[in-house]
């Protein structure tokens, strides 16, 4: 078993005479944010001129600066604008006030494995990566509980990069769930391969599969949806609290025999043998310098892929019969970044 780190590990302190920037009040920017100053941590949040952010984040409390003066301030600067906007923010705007002894963090490590970003011998470069949503990041630690964070530490200039990535981490409420140590490579290739094939392109394709596959045969979309998408969240429930096997005991005994002899012949070991040249594709960097030309041309064909997803007749279907489920609303604060 790999070492993991809990409360106890973590040393509170280091962070706490810190002065810290987060760059980006998105997904990942309000959580950090909040979950630091609710954490007695000294942070400010960088924002572009004109962002629409601003009020956002002085309405939930926090002090905001320009992505330079927040740099300037600061002693550790957390990057959480999207990836492929990180090279040229970093080096317009972050560089150029970082001193020797800062600390640069990230919170997935494209930019470092991909040799986008090339820090100075004197920062500190470390990575904490939350393994989960940032609106589930808030919505956690707001409950008192916290979501699993990864560590890495790319350059270690004042020997404490690795100590601060572990506060940091404890301060976002990750020590609670577990912090797993790594590197930048083994971070951002299992994150690409985690979210394309399995947790965000893989379900998408295999609940659409799967939707397509019961309306093509004349079933009533409503009941396809019911069955191939809303049920899915009670069944993630299962495996999330108790695994597998947590879930193989609360569904029927029917489902079980069906699942576990229909599944493999579905995910086939066609998939595997697909998964495995998407993992190729990562780790060679081919996936990250088409989708880094794609944001270059103008993210076009990505906008292509986005309204066909988005006018799919599953989402159609699936607005309808959550309007009639509106205690969903109050179930995240994902519309919400203003969190809480
Ligand atoms: N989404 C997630 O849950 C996870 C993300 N990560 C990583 O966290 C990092 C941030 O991702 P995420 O939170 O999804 O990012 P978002 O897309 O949610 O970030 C949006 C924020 O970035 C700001 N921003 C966008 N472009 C620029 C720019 N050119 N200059 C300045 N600010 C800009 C936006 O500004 P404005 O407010 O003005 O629009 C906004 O505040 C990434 O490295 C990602 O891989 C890691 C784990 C999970
Ligand atoms: C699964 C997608 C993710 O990697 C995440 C929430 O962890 C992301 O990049 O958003
Ligand atoms: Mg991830
Ligand atoms: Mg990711």
């Amino acid at each position: 078993m790999a070492e993991m780190f809990y409360e106890a590990d973590a040393n509170p302190s280091l962070l706490l005479g810190k002065k810290v920037a987060v760059i980006g009040y998105g997904s990942q920017g309000h959580a950090h944010a909040l979950n630091l100053a609710d954490s007695g941590v000294e942070v400010v949040v960088g924002l572009r001129e004109g962002s629409s952010s601003v009020v956002k984040a002085k309405d939930a409390g926090l002090t905001t600066m320009s992505v330079s003066d927040a740099s300037a301030w600061a002693d550790v600067v957390m990057l959480l604008a999207p990836d492929t906007a990180q090279k040229k923010i970093y080096d317009e705007e972050i560089a150029p006030n970082l001193k020797d002894g800062d600390a640069l963090l990230f919170a997935h490590g494209f930019n470092i494995r991909y040799e986008q970003i090339q820090p100075a011998p004197g920062i500190d470069v470390a990575m904490v990566a939350p393994k989960g949503p940032g609106h589930l990041l808030r919505r956690t630690y707001a409950e008192g509980g916290g979501i699993p964070s990864l560590i890495a530490v790319h350059q270690d200039a004042t020997t404490n990069a690795r100590e601060l990535a572990l506060s940091y981490a404890h301060h976002i409420g990750s020590t609670k769930a577990g912090v797993l140590e790594t590197t930048f490579s083994e971070e951002t290739e299992t994150d690409l391969f985690g979210e394309q094939t399995v947790l965000c392109g893989g379900l998408s394709a295999l609940v659409t599969a799967g939707f397509e596959t019961l309306v093509e045969a004349g079933y009533q979309p409503e009941s396809a949806y019911f069955e191939c998408l809303h049920e899915l969240k009670l069944i993630v429930d299962l495996l999330y609290q108790d695994g597998l096997s947590g879930m193989w005991f609360s569904v029927s005994e029917t489902a079980e025999w069906g699942g576990l002899k229909i599944g493999p012949r579905v995910i086939s070991s066609g998939v595997k043998a697909e998964m495995k040249k998407v993992l190729d594709e990562i780790r060679s960097g081919q996936f990250a310098d088409e989708w880094i030309a794609e944001n270059e041309n103008g993210q076009k064909h990505f906008n292509e892929l986005r309204s066909a997803a988005a006018n799919h007749p599953i989402e159609e279907v699936g607005r309808q019969l959550r309007n009639m489920m509106p205690f969903l609303a109050n179930s995240s604060n994902i519309r919400d970044v203003s969190g809480g």
